[in-house]
């Protein structure tokens, strides 16, 4: 198996460094646009394998997408992160020009690839890599649904004192601040959640949640790496090994959950062709309400790069 990372920043060289370490591919393939990143990063993993005990090849390249062909999944994490005060919106301007051009390259020399965008602002960039390659919904989606319920579980697992392992939970809607938490599906080995944490707790944890990316961001004046690194690795593994692991993803919904032509992310079923399955979930109206505030806010950011042009 072959997968390609585009872009060897935080979250790119995080992720092939998860792959590698977990051996999820035998090749793995870095590319940045800066000179020297990739092949350095690559590197640095690969003499990290005597240590660690692994055996996937890490392969480094400046902009040279030949060394990606016949890649069997691709990363798109190539793009600027925000800075504190900026939305992920505000990216937009450069980071579709930036998947525009990276996914090209990807179609030309891997055309049977699945493509997982990780780039921000991610629903629409995901939209993005759709329009430049063309692939159908079950072959090009979006990560931030794993990374959002885990800030979620982290927060309960902390909240609660129990092992993180142990906090199941879903979340819907936009990677925004418009995002759908779901306690109603939220247990800890198999508990509701709500029969072990009062109501107010439990909001605060969830306002957090919906704001978690920006926590970070603060913090570092950078956006998060290795939560975000991790949780597209795990993707990938799940398709390369098909393991039909539930996760939220982004997708396009084609009438599931009454809504068309946006993206979001929902429970899907993840395995070898990629999207095996969306999940549909019986929402009640309140949780309907916020998955059409989500959609609602995330049309709007497909709307500004449909104008881009
Ligand atoms: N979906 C999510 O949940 C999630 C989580 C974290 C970060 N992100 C997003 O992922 C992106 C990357 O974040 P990061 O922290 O790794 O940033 P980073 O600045 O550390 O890395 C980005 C890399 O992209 C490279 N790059 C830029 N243009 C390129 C091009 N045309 N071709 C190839 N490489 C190119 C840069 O040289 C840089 O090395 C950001 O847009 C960020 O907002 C999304
Ligand atoms: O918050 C960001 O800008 C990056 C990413 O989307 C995240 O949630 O960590």
């Amino acid at each position: 198996m072959k997968v390609t990372v585009v872009g060897a920043g935080n979250v790119g060289a995080t992720c092939a460094d998860v792959l590698a370490y977990r051996e999820v591919a035998n090749e793995i393939v870095l590319v940045d646009i800066k000179e020297g990143l990739a092949e350095g990063k690559s590197l640095d993993i690969w003499q990290k394998a005597p240590i660690d005990l692994y055996d996937s090849r890490t392969i480094g390249a400046t902009n040279d997408y030949s060394k990606s062909a016949n890649s069997d999944v691709v990363v798109i994490t190539s793009g600027l992160p925000r800075k504190p005060g900026m939305s992920r919106d505000d990216l937009i301007g450069t980071n579709a020009g930036i998947v525009k051009s990276v996914t090209e390259n990807i179609i030309k020399y891997s055309p049977r690839a699945i493509i997982i965008v990780v780039s921000n602002p991610l629903d629409v960039m995901t939209y993005q890599a759709h329009l430049t390659s063309k692939l159908p919904r079950t072959k090009v989606f979006g990560m931030a649904g794993i990374l959002d319920t885990a800030r979620y579980r982290a927060f309960l697992a902390e909240a609660l004192n129990v092992s993180p392992k142990d906090i199941q939970a879903m979340l819907l809607g936009g990677h925004g601040d418009t995002m759908v938490p779901l306690p109603r599906y939220t247990t800890v080995a198999g508990i509701p959640v709500t029969e072990l944490i009062d109501k107010d707790k439990l909001n605060a944890i969830l306002e957090r949640t919906k704001v978690g990316g920006g926590e970070l961001v603060k913090l570092m004046g950078t956006s998060a790496w290795y939560a975000p690194g991790s949780a597209a690795a795990q993707m990938v593994e799940a398709i390369v090994k098909d393991q039909r692991r539930v996760f939220p993803v982004c997708i396009r919904l084609d009438g599931e959950y009454g809504i068309k032509d946006c993206y979001l992310g929902v429970p899907v079923i993840l395995g070898k062709n990629g999207i095996e399955r969306v999940i549909e979930l019986d929402l009640n109206s309140e949780e309907r309400a916020l998955m059409e505030s989500s959609r609602k806010a995330v049309r709007e950011v497909m709307d500004v790069l449909e104008n881009l042009g």
